[in-house]
């Protein structure tokens, strides 16, 4: 049985910011799914029509539900092509083939199939977890497999009016799944418990998650959720929603019956008129081409994520469950829901200068990313080998220039900049599809505030020499 009661100071409000949380983050989804699909499309103000309760819940919801997390989970499960890990291998790097190599998994001459693993951080009890990275080729199977099933007849273009149901099949999922992680975790050995999440109190427990790295044999529950069902369920729904202008023009509606037909057609509705052509308008194009290259981008660095703070630190919980499960894929998509039934008029001048604000972000964020992570790896690798390090009591180092020493959390101010232009083709005429870009930059700033306290107390002095030659946190000048 754990012991209960660690000492690691409360965050996010304690117990009562946790129930409030619980409560306004589901409340918040529904908002946005509903006000981006009214006419007025407000983010402040409650949305002109509220749903019948039978609009919320659907059997067929559950049941397409249930099949996309076992499509994942059996994805997750598939061993890697090796024509693809060769691939991967060849583009990606000689970073991943050394690592893989050196553990012995890695022999793309030995059979047509092999499981891909890396290895996580190290544990409390000294040992390190393996993880399958196939990510990749989990995207693209489930692209193939939808592919196949519209051709094949499968209803899909009911998903957008099954998108509320959804929604609250994947919300009651998060929460069931986070009371079994919850009763799990009690049986758990205190090194399989996470730094914080084991207050005493059940309420924060519960929001926080208790144990770091649940896993059921070699399933790791974590892991899974926050790459595959939501993520990949995030583009998919965000394409299929750009291609849903197709599907409408060749089943003969026109928008305004599609509209209708979707919920959106109502007194003041800005969302009729301009998607008449049957093909996804430019703005959609964008919008969907930068969101999927943001989680193919994820996918294909998918160790990667090993490193970051919900793996290494955070317990498994309702925050994580919930956030990985209903609220990336349905606030995610945001953009491509109000282009859906708001669809807005884009110049080629101006998508070239959002194509360019998003380039800009990408190269930060993947830049930043890479380079930490190959210093973490190996700092005597060549390509960061040279850059200026301070050194720490623990024997790590921490970089102080290059990418980490313009400001302390470079890789966010990419992600904010891309967030930016994910909202810009949506134009200016609504604040709802910059909810995204407010909601995110709060996220990264309380988040860098946790990641401060963490690196403090890891590092102590040397955290406190590098804030003082990298004064600043995520905009440089700025803040
Ligand atoms: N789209 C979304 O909703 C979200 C996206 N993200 C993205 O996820 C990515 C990962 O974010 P996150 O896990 O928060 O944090 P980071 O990847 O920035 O990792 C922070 C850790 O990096 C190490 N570190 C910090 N400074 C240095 C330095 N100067 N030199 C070397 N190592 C350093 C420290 O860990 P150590 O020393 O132990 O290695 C620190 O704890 C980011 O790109 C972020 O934008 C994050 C949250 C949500
Ligand atoms: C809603 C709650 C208050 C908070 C929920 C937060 C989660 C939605 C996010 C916490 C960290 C995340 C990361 C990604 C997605 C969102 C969540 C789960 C990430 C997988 C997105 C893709 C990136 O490339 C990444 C670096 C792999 C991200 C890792 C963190």
């Amino acid at each position: 049985m754990a012991p209960q009661g660690s000492r690691a100071p409360l965050e996010f409000g304690g117990p009562l910011g946790a129930a409030a949380l619980m409560l306004l983050l589901p409340a918040t989804m529904f908002h946005l799914l509903l006000a981006a699909r009214s006419g007025p499309a407000r983010l402040l103000g409650l949305p002109p029509h509220l749903p019948a309760p039978e609009a919320l819940w659907s059997p067929a919801a559950l049941l397409l539900w249930l099949t996309w997390l076992g499509l994942q989970a059996a994805l997750y499960l598939l061993p890697a092509r090796k024509v693809w890990t060769c691939l991967r291998t060849r583009v990606g790097g000689g970073l991943r083939v050394g690592l893989s190599e050196e553990k012995g998994t890695l022999n793309p001459n030995q059979s047509p199939l092999c499981l891909q693993m890396a290895e996580g951080q190290e544990l409390k009890d000294k040992s390190r977890l393996r993880y399958p990275i196939n990510g990749f080729q989990a995207l693209v199977l489930t692209a193939l497999s939808v592919g196949l099933g519209v051709s094949a007849g499968l209803p899909l273009g009911m998903l957008t009016e099954m998108l509320l149901p959804l929604a609250s099949v994947a919300t009651l999922t998060a929460f069931i799944f986070s009371l079994l992680l919850y009763l799990k975790a009690l049986m758990a050995p205190a090194s399989a418990l996470a730094p914080g999440g084991n207050s005493g109190n059940p309420i924060y427990d519960f929001f926080l998650g208790r144990e770091l790295n649940p896993r059921i044999g070699s399933f790791d529950c974590k892991y899974f959720c926050e790459l595959r069902p939501g993520l990949i369920g995030w583009v998919c729904w965000a394409c299929w929603a750009g291609l849903s202008g197709t599907w409408a023009s060749r089943r003969g509606g026109t928008d305004e019956q599609f509209l209708c037909r979707a919920g959106a057609h109502q007194p003041g509705s800005a969302g009729t008129g301009s998607r008449t052509s049957g093909s996804p308008s430019l703005a959609m194009w964008l919008v969907n081409g930068f969101q999927l290259l943001y989680v193919g981008d994820a996918l294909w660095h998918e160790e990667a994520v090993l490193t970051t703070m919900d793996i290494t630190h955070d317990g498994f919980g309702f925050m994580l469950a919930f956030g990985d499960l209903a609220w990336v894929p349905f606030t995610y998509s945001l953009q491509a829901q109000f282009l859906l039934y708001h669809p807005q008029p884009l110049e080629l001048p101006m998508a070239s200068v959002i194509c360019l604000v998003n380039a800009v972000g990408y190269y930060i964020f993947r830049g930043a990313n890479s380079q930490k992570n190959t210093f973490r790896k190996n700092p005597s690798d060549p390509r960061v080998a040279g850059l200026e390090t301070i050194a720490t009591a623990t024997g790590r180092q921490l970089l102080v220039s290059g990418w980490w020493g313009m400001v302390r959390h470079p890789n966010y101010l990419g992600d904010l900049i891309m967030a930016l232009a994910w909202s810009l083709p949506c134009g200016v005429s609504h604040l709802l599809p910059y909810f995204y870009l407010l909601y995110f930059t709060a996220l990264l700033v309380h988040r860098e505030a946790r990641d401060e306290q963490q690196c403090l107390q890891k590092y102590g002095l040397a955290w406190r020499e590098y804030c003082r030659r990298v004064p600043y946190r995520i905009v440089p000048y700025i803040y």
